[in-house]
């Protein structure tokens, strides 16, 4: 709702939703008999609008767009209502104001912010564009290139930017609220024309079409394949050629066509489902409404290669006092050096710079060989090679070292954590927290659970994913967990489509128009084909171990293909030799190109193996990848590894580079249709028996047969007996 209140000559009208006073239906009819209240009363000489509990709003309700009956146009007469207004309305801006937060102060005549509150029309993250006038009035106040820059990316930006920008007339570091009103009674009686923004024009800039032609280019290279951008430059664009009517119908149009499309309701489910992720739950009963978290003072990294770089960057960034350990000086030293140079260039990007980070001081960030300094902290992160046995020997060497509370975190990617727990005296207190890669950069954490795993510890590693503002997703013990678990299929069949005949920049082109950041093999050459060999030969897969007369193209009974172990072999470990799958320019190079050596290999390949090319097209290469990656997914929701088609979601959005906009891969399953995804997956088994991967779960063979489902019933679906529930 929204609660009108009348003091002096000032009339109050407060947004009223909780927890962001999100404008629903409610509290849009709320604001428009508010408004109607003080305009009709003679003793009301000015407005002010402000938000509940120090935040304005969070902007149009989203659930609202999904609801049968829409929000609809409803916000825009509203803003067009404020502005008409015959007496002067000031928004006081508390905490955020945010999509058609910032339109409805946008419709004010004057701005008072917090110093503290942010602002921004983020519509575009959710696939849609701000479609209360926004896109009009925006550029009119602000100027075009920087309307365009908030508008097509959905930036939040600080009250010192929207001040800088013009976009509020004063901030202020006290009580917002009595500020707004005392400007409210200063402007009482002055002339409100030139403060209408519908009335102004779009301030001009020398070229205008070649500006624009040049900030299209840039929405359309950065938007890969996501729709709101564009039609989000076009709505600005409108601004500048038709008058503010016209442009307003425009808008009207464009958010219409992104309301009604796929995109729109993929990124609106990634919305939620990130925060659902948030409220975890454990098939043994604990859950994060119970759960506490106990508090990390001082934690400690240990192995500071390619990773434990990036998460001591991390736990520097949060603020949070730690130890960095490695196994010898030379180490030691390659580290350190690798460390200063990621917060130094972290720093830079900050305000405040190295002081706010603070990491030369060693009482915040103390580098060591001495594992006796990790007596005092409360949590230990390992991020050592990834061997069971390495790992085991230092989680019980941590188990004597240790106090009694600290948590005793693994980096481990696949490897099972009840083992390495078995090496401790506190199997309690032993939790994976699996970083991506930068793990600085890389928004998810992967907690992973093992069978004596304590509540507490996953609610402490929940709380820590928050302090470094990831996204902390709490998965079941298997080997490779969610992420990796679901990866090996895909990158599996990337491997058979080339030995069948395709080629990698094929296969990648294809799964980067999907929208994946990076195909499977441009992303193994960026990831070192050597990490996979590694693991590969410890399974016995490969390597010495392999017993002889083992059949090249078969392990226990099922396909399996050698050519990555033959690329490492012969040296390609991609862009770290300068060759893999494909070639780069030198060791260490980032521009891949096909490589005629590859190409010719792969054909003696085929030769050798009697194996007959053929041509693979699109559709195939792309239902082959991701159907064998989902019916993992499914697999591992019947297993009880993850609560939810969510989980899974929000791991591939935020750690393996899956377009958002399609929503995640169990998403995008429900958007294909899971009768169909089954079709396809036993027509591609039949056609390949010896490979499980494609062998449909009995889980989504019976959501298919229960007649296709919405996602958020499928976990109901899931019977007691064949979960591990
Ligand atoms: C029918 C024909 C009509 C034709 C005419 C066409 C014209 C139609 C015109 C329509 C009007 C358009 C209006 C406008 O342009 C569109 C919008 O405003 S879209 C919304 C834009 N806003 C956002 O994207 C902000 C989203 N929220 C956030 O970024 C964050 O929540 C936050 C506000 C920064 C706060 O962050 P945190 O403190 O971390 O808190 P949480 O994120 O956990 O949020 C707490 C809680 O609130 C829920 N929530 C947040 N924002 C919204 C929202 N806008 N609507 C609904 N719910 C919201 C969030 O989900 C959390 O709840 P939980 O999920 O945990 O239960
Ligand atoms: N590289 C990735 O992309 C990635 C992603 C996620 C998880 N992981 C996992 O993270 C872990 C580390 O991987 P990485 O890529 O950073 O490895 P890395 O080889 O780059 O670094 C490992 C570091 O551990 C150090 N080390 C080895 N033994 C030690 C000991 N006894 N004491 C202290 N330090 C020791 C090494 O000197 C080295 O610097 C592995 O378990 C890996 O599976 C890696």
């Amino acid at each position: 709702m929204a609660q009108y209140a009348r003091g002096s000559a000032v009339a109050v009208i407060r947004l009223r939703n909780p927890p962001v006073n999100a404008l629903s239906r409610a509290v849009l009819q709320a604001l428009e008999d508010g408004l109607k209240k003080a305009d009709a009363d003679p003793s009301v000489k000015a407005v002010m609008i402000c938000g509940e509990n120090g935040k304005f709003s969070a902007g149009a309700d989203i659930r609202g767009f999904s609801a049968p009956k829409r929000l609809g146009g409803a916000l825009g007469p509203i803003v067009s209502l404020i502005e008409s207004s015959e007496k002067p309305v000031v928004a006081a801006i508390e905490g955020v104001a945010l999509g058609g937060g910032l339109e409805v102060a946008l419709g004010c005549h004057y701005r008072v912010a917090h110093v503290k509150a942010r602002m921004g029309l983020p519509e575009v993250t959710l696939g849609l564009l701000p479609g209360a006038e926004g896109t009009q009035r925006l550029p009119r106040l602000i100027g075009v290139p920087a309307a365009l820059d908030m508008i097509t990316t959905g930036k939040h930006i600080p009250a010192t930017e929207a001040l800088k920008l013009g976009l509020v007339d004063e901030i202020v570091e006290e009580n917002t609220i009595e500020a707004a009103i005392r400007l409210a009674n200063k402007v009482i009686g002055q002339p409100l024309g030139p403060r209408r923004l519908s009335l102004k024009p779009v301030p001009k800039v020398p070229n205008m079409e070649a500006f624009l032609d040049e900030a299209l280019a840039k929405v359309k290279r950065q938007a890969r394949g996501c729709l709101a951008p564009e039609l989000c430059f076009q709505a600005v664009r409108a601004a500048t050629r038709s008058p503010f009517a016209e442009g307003v119908r425009r808008e009207r149009e464009l958010f219409q066509v992104l309301l009604s499309s796929g995109q729109a309701q993929a990124l609106q489910y990634a919305f939620f489902a990130e925060r659902a992720v948030r409220r975890w739950a454990t098939p043994g009963g604990a859950s994060w409404s119970s759960a506490a978290p106990q508090p990390v003072r001082r934690a400690a990294v240990i192995g500071l290669g390619t990773m434990g770089r990036g998460i001591v960057t991390s736990l520097v960034k949060a603020n949070i006092p730690l130890v960095a350990l490695e196994q010898d000086l030379e180490n030691l030293n390659k580290g350190r050096k690798a460390v200063m140079l990621l917060l130094e260039r972290e720093a830079m990007k900050m305000e405040g710079g190295a002081q706010v980070l603070d990491f030369h001081n060693p009482a915040r960030l103390q580098f060591t060989v001495d594992f006796d300094l990790l007596r005092d902290v409360d949590l230990v992160i390992e991020a050592v090679f990834e061997n069971m046995a390495l790992k085991k020997e230092i989680f019980h060497k941590l188990s004597k070292i240790c106090k009694p509370g600290a948590l005793l975190c693994t980096n481990t990617s696949a490897l099972n954590i009840d083992e390495i727990a078995s090496a401790t005296n506190r199997p309690q207190q032993v939790i994976g927290t699996h970083f991506f890669s930068p793990a600085h950069v890389m928004r998810l954490l992967e907690i992973i659970y093992g069978r004596h795993t304590s509540p507490t510890a996953i609610a402490t590693a929940m709380q820590l994913a928050t302090a470094l503002k990831k996204v902390g997703v709490v998965v079941g013990n298997c080997f490779g967990f969610v992420g990796n678990r679901m990866m090996f299929p895909y990158v599996q069949q990337a491997v058979f489509l080339l030995e069948e005949g395709s080629r990698p920049d094929a296969v990648d082109q294809v799964l980067e128009d999907f929208g994946f950041k990076i195909g499977p093999f441009r992303m193994s050459d960026l990831a070192g084909l050597d990490v996979g060999w590694r693991s590969r030969k410890d399974q016995g897969l490969t390597g010495p171990s392999l017993p002889a007369g083992t059949p090249a193209r078969q392990r226990h009974g099922q396909r399996y293909s050698p050519l990555p172990d033959l690329l490492c072999e012969r040296g390609r470990f991609g862009q770290k030799t300068g060759k893999g799958w494909y070639l780069y320019e030198k060791a260490g190079g980032r521009t891949a190109t096909p490589d005629p050596w590859l190409l010719n290999f792969l054909s003696q390949y085929r030769d050798t193996h009697g194996i007959r090319t053929r041509f693979i097209d699109q559709e195939e290469i792309l239902e082959r990848c991701l159907f064998s990656l989902i019916n993992e997914g499914f697999a591992i929701l019947a297993e009880g590894i993850a609560s939810g088609p969510e989980h899974l979601d929000v791991i591939y959005i935020n750690g393996y580079g899956w377009p958002k906009h399609r929503g995640g891969p169990m998403f995008y399953a429900s958007t294909v249709g899971l009768p169909r995804v089954l079709a396809k997956l036993q027509k591609y088994s039949e056609a390949h028996p010896d490979v499980p991967g494609l062998q449909p779960s009995a889980f989504l063979k019976k959501l298919a047969a229960v007649g296709n489902p919405p996602l958020k019933e499928w976990m109901s679906y899931l019977s007691q007996q064949s979960s591990k529930l």
